[in-house]
């Protein structure tokens, strides 16, 4: 039996993925939880004839004891059970803003229905996909470790979108329909410059020349930005990364049910994975998006595709560290020193 859980599930992104998660078959219970409308959504899948049943939860609409008792009861009924717990709670970008801006909501958001996953679901693997990534995970990590329940295989920041975007782009450059071919290793972090794809790690290789390549990195670096300026004020991506985080939730699922040789990129804690001490050690971060090698366990191991990295992403990887060390210390210290 599976247990997945959506927090944020009204969401832009939270309605598609839960109806993605409701036509997979290695779903069996679908746990929804908002604070607005998650019952109204989950009503509405569950007229959709497929293996998973849905069930919907509410946080309470005000802040007084009683109701934080309720919305509380309501975290505890969705979480209670659950094998995998997908992220999309939170703000989303509007144009102008960098996913930095988000943190001043979503650090607390993330903060408190981590507090709620530690508590009821602490064996769930954790996919965080509230921006701003680089920072929210290790908020997740900190307070998992203060409740002492923090399994670094099991907290993954969702960066599938720009695994997704690299190979999507690749293929429309090629003038070819298919992406799904190309596997391009996408490394570093979830926002702009942080985001480094390795082009020179592309399967089947690729060869672009230098200002075709400019213009590819710099696409996948901002492809969020893309859709919030085509949005217009009305949000984010959300389509596309429903698709991508369940991209990688059936990669998760899969892999804990036995399939074996599942890789993909995201953003882990790299001291607490096998092979990511090297990582942490070349990088000076803790976190860094690499390839993973999927498992019964969740992160069996990072690859250091990064050794691999020609003079040109070397240069790219330099920038994107330092940029990733300021996001990582504000999450960090969110939860250690909350008074700063
Ligand atoms: N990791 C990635 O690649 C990507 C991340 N994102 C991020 O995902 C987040 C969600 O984006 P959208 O779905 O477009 O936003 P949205 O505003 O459409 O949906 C967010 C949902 O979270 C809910 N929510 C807010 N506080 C909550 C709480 N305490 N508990 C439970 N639910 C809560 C809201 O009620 C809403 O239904 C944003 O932070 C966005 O930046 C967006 C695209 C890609
Ligand atoms: O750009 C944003 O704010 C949303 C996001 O993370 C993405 O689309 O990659």
């Amino acid at each position: 039996m599976v247990k997945a859980v959506v927090l944020g599930a009204a969401g832009g992104i939270g309605q598609p993925l839960s109806l993605l998660c409701k036509m997979s078959p290695l779903i069996d219970v679908l746990s929804l939880f908002d604070v607005v409308n998650s019952p109204g959504v989950a009503t509405d899948l569950s007229h959709i004839a497929t293996k998973a049943h849905v069930e919907g939860f509410v946080a309470a609409k005000g802040d007084f004891k009683g109701e934080q008792q309720e919305t509380e009861d309501a975290k505890k009924a969705a979480l209670t059970g659950a094998d995998i717990v997908i992220i999309p709670a939170g703000v989303p970008r509007k144009p102008g803003m960098t996913r930095d801006d988000l943190f001043k909501i979503n650090a607390g958001i993330v903060k408190d229905l981590i507090t709620a996953v530690a508590k009821y679901s602490p064996k769930a693997f954790i996919l965080v996909i509230s921006n701003p990534v680089n920072s929210t995970v290790p908020i997740a990590a900190e307070v998992l470790k203060e409740a002492g329940v923090f399994d670094p295989q099991r907290l993954f920041g969702v960066t599938t979108l720009d695994v997704v975007r690299a190979e999507n782009f690749v293929a429309d450059l090629l003038g070819q329909k298919d992406s799904s071919k190309f596997n391009i290793p996408v490394v570093g972090g979830h926002s702009g410059n942080t985001i480094v794809p390795l082009f020179s790690q592309t399967q089947p290789p690729v060869d672009f020349p230098a200002d075709k390549l400019d213009g590819l990195v710099h696409r996948v670096q901002f492809g969020g930005d893309e859709v919030v300026k085509a949005k217009d004020g009305a949000g984010s991506a959300t389509l596309s990364m429903a698709y991508a985080g369940f991209r990688f939730a059936e990669a998760v699922l899969k892999a804990a049910k036995g399939e074996k040789g599942i890789v993909e990129p995201t953003f882990v804690y790299l001291p607490g994975v096998e092979g990511g001490d090297a990582i942490a050690k070349a990088t000076g971060t803790d976190y860094f998006a690499v390839p993973v090698e999927l498992g019964p366990n969740g992160a069996a191991k990072a690859i250091n595709i990064i050794s691999k990295a020609n003079d040109y992403e070397k240069k790219l990887l330099d920038e994107a560290i330092k940029a990733l060390k300021t996001n990582i210390d504000a999450g960090v210290n969110f939860i250690q020193k909350p008074s700063k």
